[in-house]
């Protein structure tokens, strides 16, 4: 089954795959306090918009993951002070779903005291708390649902993520609270430790 991008949060441990059919040529890259999704060396030239953008932020007490440019605002909402659960509804409702042949909705997470995840669609804007690991996709599983996610670190849970049984993975991004491990899994992106709070890990394919 093809599910596009999908986020599974924990709720102390989350993870967002890149799934691609169109635009395979991807990788995940560690910055100081971000992960951005970026081309590969070899990818062809496109003007498409929504396929490189911040995919993972850390913000003091929170970690925001995301399938695109609304990570950042959400990031810097929830750092304004925004209830969390705010940060996610005004931003998804102001950025809207994404405007190509797919209607391809926005989908975020939040990590954090509380956490949260959300998805804008042509037809709705949902944003849930969780309290037990819950999965949203782009496509075809696009209503947050119960997960079976058993992971403690970021590490397993980039893995996990990457494994899971669903078409055309990418790369893909675990982020953990209060995690320890931030080094690397596979591939030739480095991690970086984000924070006291927070860390990341990366899976990238081959
Ligand atoms: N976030 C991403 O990494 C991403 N990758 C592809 N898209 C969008 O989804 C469309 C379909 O892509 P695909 O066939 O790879 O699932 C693309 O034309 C693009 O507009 C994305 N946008 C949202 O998921």
């Amino acid at each position: 089954m093809y599910i596009g991008r999908f986020i599974v949060i924990g709720p102390d441990v989350g993870a967002y795959r890149v799934s691609s059919r169109s635009f395979p040529n991807r990788k995940a890259v560690a910055r100081d306090d971000a992960v951005t999704i970026a081309p590969t060396e070899d990818a062809p030239e496109t003007d498409n918009p929504y396929i490189s953008y911040n995919c993972a932020r850390i913000v003091g007490d929170a970690a925001v993951i995301g399938n695109g440019s609304q990570v950042d605002p959400i990031a810097e909402k929830i750092e304004l002070g925004y209830p969390v659960r705010d940060a996610l509804a005004e931003t998804l409702l102001a950025l809207d779903y994404e405007k190509d042949d797919y209607d391809t909705p926005r989908i975020a997470g939040t990590i954090g005291e509380e956490s949260y995840i959300g998805i804008v669609r042509r037809d709705a804007l949902l944003i849930e708390q969780v309290t037990e690991p819950a999965l949203v996709a782009t496509y075809e599983k696009n209503t947050p649902e119960p997960f079976a996610f058993r992971v403690e670190s970021a590490e397993e849970a980039a893995i996990a993520a990457y494994e899971l049984d669903f078409e055309h993975p990418v790369c893909s991004v675990g982020v953990a609270r209060n995690g320890r491990d931030a080094s690397d899994v596979e591939g030739d992106a480095s991690d970086s430790d984000a924070s006291d709070t927070f860390s990341f890990a990366i899976k990238n394919g081959n």
